[in-house]
């Protein structure tokens, strides 16, 4: 579903250039959550942001589905986007919209007319356990309801890959384990391939199928996410 081939971001900034990702390859089969994970600056997200161009790639190409992500024109891109959602540690929910209007923006935006918007809200909502916050503000809502929203809005669109970028590093054990319940049930639900950036290994027990190791800008090791312990006590 996600192929990587030999993709590298060098950032280059006055007192000199930095290797962010160097000749990574990637294959993520479609319907699995795949986790990738690493010490700060090891280069996670720069690699989760290159699958949807958020960062493109000085070299190589990135492939989701049958796209060329790398070979789109502009207006493809942002065609192509729609099917990939992508959620963060901080939310990035627009705080002076209600939660209803935070999951609409991405459907309007879409083209999507409104008794369709306003259906696919209430599904989404009732998806996270949410249906009576549709009126709220996000500021009124803990960091788990607001991880559950930016979730719903991820959904709204129907993504085929869902983008995580360390989703539950803000959040409690308690509210972690919840949130990847979520997850994994977007996952066995619609079948949608996840990739999620953390630096927490239970993150990857929990939900991950596969994990990637990331240590300065490559991936030093893909294996089976039960098999990280064993490397992790070598
Ligand atoms: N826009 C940018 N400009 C310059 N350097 C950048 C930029 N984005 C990332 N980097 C550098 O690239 C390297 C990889 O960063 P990246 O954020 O991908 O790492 P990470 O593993 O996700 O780290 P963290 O866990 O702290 O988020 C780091 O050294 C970082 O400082």
């Amino acid at each position: 579903m996600i192929s990587l081939e030999h993709v590298s971001k060098t950032y280059r900034m006055p007192e000199g250039q930095l290797e962010g990702v160097r000749d990574v390859s990637l294959h993520i089969p479609k319907g699995t959550i795949h986790g990738i994970i690493g010490v700060s600056g090891a280069g996670k997200s720069t690699l989760l942001r290159m699958v949807n161009l958020l960062e493109r790639p000085d070299q190589g190409k990135v492939f989701v589905g049958e796209q060329e992500m790398t070979a789109l024109s502009a207006r493809q891109l942002r065609e192509s986007r729609r099917s990939i959602s992508m959620i963060f540690q901080q939310y990035n929910l627009v705080l002076n919209r209600t939660v209803s209007r935070n999951i609409s923006m991405a459907m309007e935006l879409a083209g999507v007319p409104k008794p369709e918007r306003l259906a696919r809200i209430e599904e989404c909502l009732r998806f996270v356990g949410l249906e009576d916050k549709a009126q709220q503000y996000p500021s009124r809502l803990s960091g788990g309801q607001k991880q559950r929203v930016a979730i719903a809005r991820a959904l709204a669109n129907g993504p085929k890959v869902l983008l995580c970028d360390e989703p539950t590093s803000a959040l409690d054990p308690q509210t972690t384990a919840d949130i990847l319940e979520v997850l994994h049930h977007i996952n066995r639900s619609y079948g949608v391939t996840i990739l999620i950036v953390t630096h927490d290994m239970s993150v990857v027990k929990k939900i991950c199928s596969r994990v990637s190791v990331m240590e300065q800008g490559q991936i030093v090791r893909t294996v089976a996410a039960d098999e990280l312990e064993a490397i992790g006590n070598a």
